[in-house]
């Protein structure tokens, strides 16, 4: 049965700030286009490749992949909180693959996801357990990170798999595109932040509003031009778009971490989800990008992009309109 995909990039600050009209108005054409498609697409179950940002994984010990048998959300920046309804033959099916393909993947039946995972599945299908959901971890933060070629072949192994089964099943990517967010690394944080990085003891709510408010600040002041956030590169962001299209998919194998981060900021790592989301397309056959949209958008610290796209060559219902909206500013 057929897979199709969506991939888009996840802000905390889409729900919160409140960009101009017009971009207000084409960010939710976007998301509207993917609501769409993926409605139309009808899937039975959804396979979504999303990072964390040290609220599900920690360095007692952090794995680059993982499959979660169980999950919930754990509600961060107005998310939904909740369990996830993983089908758990399907998720064990893509674990096993991905192992039998060498990648020596973790699972876990008790996950924690966090924005990254949820917020894609509120805008394209309505919430966290309006489908299936088999969630896959791509760490995309916590440093050290193996090579994004992984991630390509982790996407691969599963879409090898995922092309045999009966289910109509839609792909999500969520991250990206080129961004630089104020997430604390190890290396730099204060004492009492990075024993937090390493346990994962829970935050109380007022240095879960903490961090809520810094982002915010941090996304103003980098709308302000008075951050020093490495900026947008929304010429990289094109040409992986336009790479992604083409199906080129192997020309990231040669892409170090180093000039990821130079060239994109240090969360463009964060599109190594939409790589292994592509790749899983990829090994089913053929595809074509059925609808894109991109902009740079600091008030959202990110290359904001959706795109859909679906096999060529399979008959799906009418997937309505397929305009390109937006374009590079
Ligand atoms: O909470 C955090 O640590 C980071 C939040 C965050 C901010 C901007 C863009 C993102 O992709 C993102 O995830
Ligand atoms: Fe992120």
């Amino acid at each position: 049965m057929p897979l199709a995909l969506c991939c888009l990039s996840h802000s905390p600050l889409l729900d919160i700030s409140t960009p101009k009209p017009d971009l207000l108005a084409e960010i939710n054409l976007a998301l509207s286009q993917a609501r769409n498609f993926a409605a139309a697409f009808d899937p039975d179950v959804v396979v979504l490749f999303a990072p964390d940002h040290y609220n599900g994984f920690f360095y007692k010990l952090m794995p680059q992949f993982c499959i979660g048998y169980e999950a919930s959300g754990i509600g961060d920046y107005g998310t939904e909180a909740g369990e996830f309804d993983v089908p758990r033959e399907l998720a064990e099916g893509c674990a096993q693959s991905a192992l039998d393909a060498g990648i020596d993947l973790a699972v876990s039946l008790k996950m924690e996801v966090d924005h990254g995972a949820v917020q894609p599945l509120e805008k394209v299908l309505g919430g966290l357990r309006a489908k299936p959901v088999v969630p896959i971890f791509v760490n995309s933060v916590a440093a050290p990170l193996g090579p994004i070629a992984r991630a390509r072949r982790l996407g691969e192994a599963i879409g090898e798999y995922l092309a045999r089964r009966p289910e109509r099943i839609l792909l999500i990517g969520s991250g990206g595109l080129s961004h630089d967010a104020p997430v604390p690394t190890l290396a730099s944080a204060p004492a009492d932040v990075a024993e937090r990085l390493i346990t994962g003891n829970a935050m109380t709510s007022t240095q879960r509003q903490e961090r809520t408010d810094r982002v915010i600040a941090a996304a103003n002041d980098f709308a302000a031009g008075t951050d020093n956030l490495r900026p947008l590169n929304p010429v990289w962001d094109r040409a992986l778009l336009d790479l992604l299209a083409t199906g080129n998919l192997e020309a990231v194998d040669s892409w170090s971490n180093k000039w990821i981060e130079e060239q994109a900021g240090g969360s463009a790592h964060e599109v190594r989800t939409w790589v292994a989301a592509f790749a899983a397309l990829a090994a089913a056959g053929g595809y074509e990008v059925t609808s894109q949209y991109y902009r740079a958008i600091p008030e959202f610290i990110a290359g904001f992009a959706v795109t859909t796209a679906r096999p060529t060559g399979v008959s799906m219902k009418p997937i309505g309109d397929t305009t390109q909206a937006g374009e590079v500013n």
